[in-house]
């Protein structure tokens, strides 16, 4: 057998056996969360953008949610402007509120729109003010004291922070049912007209929800979730994920991952994955494997 044609037989092979996944997933909607930590290299970018095109010409309708924190983060310094977190949200003021929807409906947004393109899909970018896709509203979190003894939390004011307070999904349907794959940017506008940085982990939950996706695939710069000894979890229902928050193995930015993987399980999303975006092919090996790849999220055990 030829080189050539030794070739072909693997990748006839290779097709073969995605058949199954193919059959599975077609026609159904994938949300995905592309991670601002993910989007770091060239090569891994390009083999994002082929898998999502790849999954459209095979039927499968993905959403992209993306984030862009170190984005966010890189052009602040620039300007010489300090970012603070707090429970994984970027303290957001006027000034931040504008470079933030700056980078992430502008840069960042447009650069996986052409990305996307360039592989021969045709994806269109929107941020939650288009189409009014997000409402949004302020929010407000508590910090509890480090003393035990103090049982009264303090409430901060995050600026423009927002959750989501409503999803009208009528824009993505009409561009997944013309064939397109919408990229929206975390950005929510309020009853208020004013915008609001949502944490993009959130937005692709409660995206998943409204669209009652069979799955959200959260992309991140980690294995998934990772024990005390940084070991992968491998699977994990809503009871084992509260008690790794209570023992403190899940902070900063894995907070709102987790609190939005498991709403989303439990409003009705088949299941949640939290992935190694800085693996190639993440989402494909993902799809189309049965023991899958990452930290999987089911509802129930609450
Ligand atoms: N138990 C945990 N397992 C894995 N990562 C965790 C855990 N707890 C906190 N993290 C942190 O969460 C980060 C991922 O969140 P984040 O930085 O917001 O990523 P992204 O930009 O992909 O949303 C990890 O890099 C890690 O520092
Ligand atoms: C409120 C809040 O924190 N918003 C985020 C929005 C971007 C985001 O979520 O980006 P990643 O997914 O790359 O972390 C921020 O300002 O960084």
């Amino acid at each position: 057998m030829s080189l050539n044609t030794q070739r072909a037989t693997h990748i006839a092979q290779v097709l073969t056996e995605a058949l199954p996944y193919i059959q599975r997933f077609s026609g159904k909607t994938l949300v995905i969360k592309y991670g601002g930590n993910a989007m770091v290299d060239e090569n891994l970018k390009n083999s994002f953008a082929r898998d999502v095109v790849l999954m459209k010409a095979v039927g499968i309708n993905p959403v992209i949610v993306h984030g862009g924190g170190p984005q966010i983060g890189d052009l602040l310094e620039r300007v010489g402007k300090q970012s603070e977190f707090i429970n994984g949200m970027r303290v957001t003021d006027r000034e931040t509120m504008d470079i933030v929807e700056m980078v992430l409906g502008g840069q960042v947004n447009k650069s996986i729109v052409n990305l996307i393109n360039n592989h021969g899909g045709r994806a269109v970018g929107l941020t939650g003010k288009d189409g009014s896709l997000i409402y949004a509203e302020k929010l407000n979190v508590s910090r509890h004291s480090d003393d035990p003894a103090i049982k009264t939390s303090e409430v901060i004011d995050l600026g423009h922070v927002g959750k989501v307070s409503s999803v009208d999904t009528s824009v993505i349907d009409m561009l997944i049912h013309s064939d397109f794959i919408p990229v929206i940017a975390p950005i929510g506008v309020g009853k208020d007209g004013e915008s609001y940085n949502i944490n993009a982990d959130l937005v692709a939950g409660k995206i998943a929800e409204v669209l009652q996706a069979e799955k959200l695939i959260l992309l991140t710069n980690t294995a998934g979730l990772l024990d005390a000894d940084g070991k992968l979890l491998t699977g994990l229902n809503a009871k084992q994920v509260n008690d790794l928050i209570d023992e403190g193995v899940i902070y900063g930015g894995m907070l709102p991952k987790i609190g939005c993987a498991l709403d989303a399980v439990q409003a009705g999303v088949t299941t949640a994955h939290i992935i190694d975006g800085r693996v190639q092919h993440a989402v494909l090996l993902e799809m189309f494997t049965d023991e899958g790849v990452g930290t999987l999220i089911r509802g129930g055990g609450r």
